[in-house]
């Protein structure tokens, strides 16, 4: 059991003694306690302590463990009370009371301490305190009011939104609020609102507490207030499903908890019953206590603020109660429930006495999911309805009698069509969200992804037509997928990440910086054997024969005029201008180097050998990455050609390979300078950055295919190096100058 009871400010009652009259404060208490105040605070500047604690005593059996009970000022009576066993929670302080320090200190961690606060100033000696000092703050007053006539000024709906977005503490709005205001403090961030006279002085308080709970939960059926402060919001909503295991993973939490992630949100998860199942069908259900059902709910309200709840199976008329009881006293700020009754596979998961107590769940709920057999039953029809013009119909009858909007689903309804309804019988309104038949098997749990993921959409988004349009759109992707997933012989489960990770989303996508690193340890062998090469040995220490150098230089003529095709076609694919004029800059280089080569090195005279069978392949390899039009492949080939030969470089301008690299009488001194060369460096560095930018980002099954062309460049690169000392037929040419 939780150390104290969960905290719920959304109505609380001050008590006034004079207002409550000749009735008794302790019976106008328990009226308004009975008409949804969930929090009541004693305050009597007047009385004694002994007529505090006395009023106390009759105050905890007027409200008889249905709210929270605190005690304005008057730390050592709530102290003393708290000693003697008496259910006082804690005590509200104002500024000129007792230090909230103390009384935490005093009280002790479980206590709560509230703290009157309305200035900026305030504020900041708060935030100075030690986490937990302070439960809540009583921000005031709203508008004018006589039953504080010495009240700072008033601050508005307005001014209460700007403290409560300046601070994370819960705030409640306190000072001649009315009922009327209580659905835009709601949405200026008020954890709840608190009421003095508009209760003690009603002559029915019992009704007068309701019309406030009523305004409070039902504030989302009206419309925004214009210029209202939206709450500051977690930005990943946390989402509650209450429901039921399917072991099988594709119905029930295990759906609800992919379905919030896949859509936003954080998922959470209260088991309601166990069943055994497989794609085929329900074996067996076992329904744990409805007590421990309870534990779990508290555990996550004790806690934890749920921006969202879906509630899926129930199993059975006490977990029903269960559920219903923790949303009256917690009231989520967003309910869907997926009123499950029978399975895709057509086995009950709800007794059949139980229908009655689901509908009386109904108002607990912001909006209700069945499908048509659940929303025939739901809507007291005789049969389901056979066409969708008649699912409408009942939709709008169960909105209209319930006032909770209703999604009628077309899952199941015959032919091509898939629909379904957004109809809400208060506003009026009715959207309907056409959608073609994916043809699939797998369609187990479609209901409960549904509406986990509109729970989570309408938590992310504010807007329910919002949520509808974008879980739909999310489902339709997922049940396309769904039969990639190969899970079990009857209805198989949608892939619920089947978009999230077509579109490389996924979490163990790699960075830019891991391909990179990634890709080159790939290559380690390839490396260490271009390194060991003896063309590259006697290239380093100048004893390479000058044929096969000039048979080189020959081939890498030839090479680079196609490198420098395929480079152009890489500008030509390049989906942005940046990486469009890099690759047209290297196929103009490319160029630049031919002419270079034959400039300095091989002579204008001379007759192009042809390609060895080294570069031939080399070139096929790099012209069918560009002949398919796939961008990320194409680029990934043409990277090992700068990445090998900038590291060559450079490690023979460093000397790795031996001191006579460095010597400026070197053989093949300028050859070697044009690879270690800065210019070279920079476009290489860009050429990465831009290979594994593309990479990271590309979906898996891209990325596989992009490194392995890059792998096999660097198979062409060594095969090349390898030639020029194995190749037998050396077509014989002028002489190599020095
Ligand atoms: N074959 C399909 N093609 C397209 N959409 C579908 C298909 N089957 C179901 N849907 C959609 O899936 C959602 C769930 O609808 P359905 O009527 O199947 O609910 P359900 O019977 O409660 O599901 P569950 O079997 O999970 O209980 C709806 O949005 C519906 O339109
Ligand atoms: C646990 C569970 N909840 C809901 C459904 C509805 O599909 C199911 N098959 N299993
Ligand atoms: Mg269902």
């Amino acid at each position: 059991m939780s150390a104290r009871r969960a905290l719920d400010l959304s109505l609380t009652l001050v008590t006034d003694a004079a207002q409550c009259g000749a009735r008794g404060v302790a019976s106008v208490v328990a009226d308004a306690v009975a008409g949804g105040v969930r929090t009541v605070q004693l305050r009597d500047k007047a009385a004694s302590d002994t007529e505090v604690l006395r009023q106390l005593e009759a105050l905890a059996d007027a409200i008889d463990g249905r709210a929270t009970l605190l005690v304005n000022d008057r730390l050592e009576v709530v102290a003393a009370a708290r000693r003697a066993g008496l259910p006082v929670d804690g005590v509200h302080l104002g500024q000129g009371d007792v230090p909230v320090l103390r009384a935490r200190d005093v009280l002790g961690a479980d206590a709560i301490v509230g703290l009157t606060a309305n200035t900026a100033a305030h504020l900041e000696v708060v935030e100075r305190m030690p986490r937990g000092t302070v439960d809540y703050l009583g921000v005031g007053v709203i508008r004018p009011t006589a039953t504080k006539p010495d009240h700072p000024p008033a601050l508005g709906i307005e001014g209460f939104a700007r403290i409560a977005a300046a601070n994370p503490l819960p705030c409640v709005a306190i000072g001649g609020v009315r009922a009327e205001d209580v659905a835009d403090l709601r949405a200026a961030g008020a954890a709840g609102v608190a009421v003095v006279s508009a209760v003690c002085a009603a002559a029915d308080p019992r009704a007068a507490a309701q019309e406030f709970a009523r305004a409070w939960t039902n504030r989302e059926r009206r419309p925004a207030a214009s210029g209202a402060v939206r709450p500051p919001q977690a930005t990943v909503p946390r989402v509650l499903s209450i429901a039921g295991s399917d072991p099988s993973g594709g119905a029930g939490i295990q759906a609800d908890l992919k379905a919030i992630a896949a859509t936003g949100g954080y998922g959470m998860a209260v088991i309601t019953a166990l069943t055994a199942q497989n794609t085929r069908g329900v074996r067996a259900v076992h329904v744990p206590p409805a007590t421990f059902l309870a534990e779990q709910l508290d555990a996550i309200a004790d806690d934890i603020a749920v921006d969202a709840v879906k509630i899926g199976m129930l199993a059975n008329t006490e977990v029903i109660r269960t559920v219903g009881d923790w949303l009256a006293r917690t009231r989520p700020p967003v309910v869907v429930l997926d009123p499950v009754m029978v399975a895709t596979s057509g086995d009950r998961l709800l007794d059949a006495d139980a229908e009655a107590a689901l509908r009386d769940l109904l108002p607990h709920a912001d909006l209700v999911t069945p499908n048509l057999a659940e929303l025939a039953v739901l809507a007291g029809a005789d049969a389901p309805a056979g066409t969708w013009s008649e699912a409408i119909a009942q939709a709008e009858a169960l909105s209209a009698t319930t006032g909770v909007r209703v999604l009628a689903k077309g899952g199941h309804l015959g032919g091509a069509d898939a629909p379904d309804a957004l109809v809400d019988a208060a506003s009026a309104r009715l959207v309907e969200y056409p959608g073609e038949r994916i043809a699939t098997t797998a369609t187990h749990g479609t209901g409960c992804s549904l509406s986990s993921a509109i729970a989570t959409r309408r938590a992310a988004t504010g807007d329910w037509e919002t949520a509808v349009a974008e879980a739909r759109r999310w489902l339709r992707e997922s049940l396309r997928h769904g039969e990639t997933l190969r899970v079990g012989g009857g209805h198989g489960p949608v892939h619920h990440f089947a978009g999230l990770w077509e579109r490389g989303g996924l979490a163990t996508a790699p960075t830019p910086a891991e391909v990179e690193a990634d890709w080159w340890d790939g290559i380690a062998d390839v490396r260490r054997g271009i390194d060991e090469l003896p063309f590259i040995r006697g290239l380093a220490d100048g004893t390479l024969e000058r044929e096969p150098f000039r048979f080189y230089l020959a081939q890498d003529a030839l090479y680079l005029r196609d490198y420098a095709r395929v480079l152009a076609v890489a500008a030509a694919l390049a989906p942005d201008a940046t990486a469009q004029a890099f690759w047209a800059r290297s196929a103009e280089g490319a160029i630049a180097g031919e002419l270079e080569l034959h400039r300095s090195w091989l002579g204008r005279t001379t007759a192009p050998p042809d390609p060895a069978p080294a570069t031939t392949a080399y070139l096929d390899h790099l012209a069918a990455a560009g002949a398919r039009v796939d961008y990320p492949v194409l680029i990934a080939a043409l990277l090992p050609c700068f990445q090998l030969y900038a590291d060559l470089g450079a490690r023979l301008a460093a000397g790795e390979f031996g001191p006579a690299a460095l010597d400026p009488a070197h053989p093949y001194a300028s050859w070697l300078a044009t690879y270690a060369d800065p210019g070279f460096a920079v476009a290489n560095r860009q050429a990465i950055d831009l290979v594994s930018a593309t990479a990271a980002h590309a979906t898996p099954e891209v990325r596989e295919r992009m490194r392995r062309a890059h792998r096999r460049s660097s198979e062409h690169e060594l095969a090349f190096f390898a030639a020029p000392l194995t190749t037998s037929a050396i077509a014989p040419g002028e002489e190599v100058p020095a």
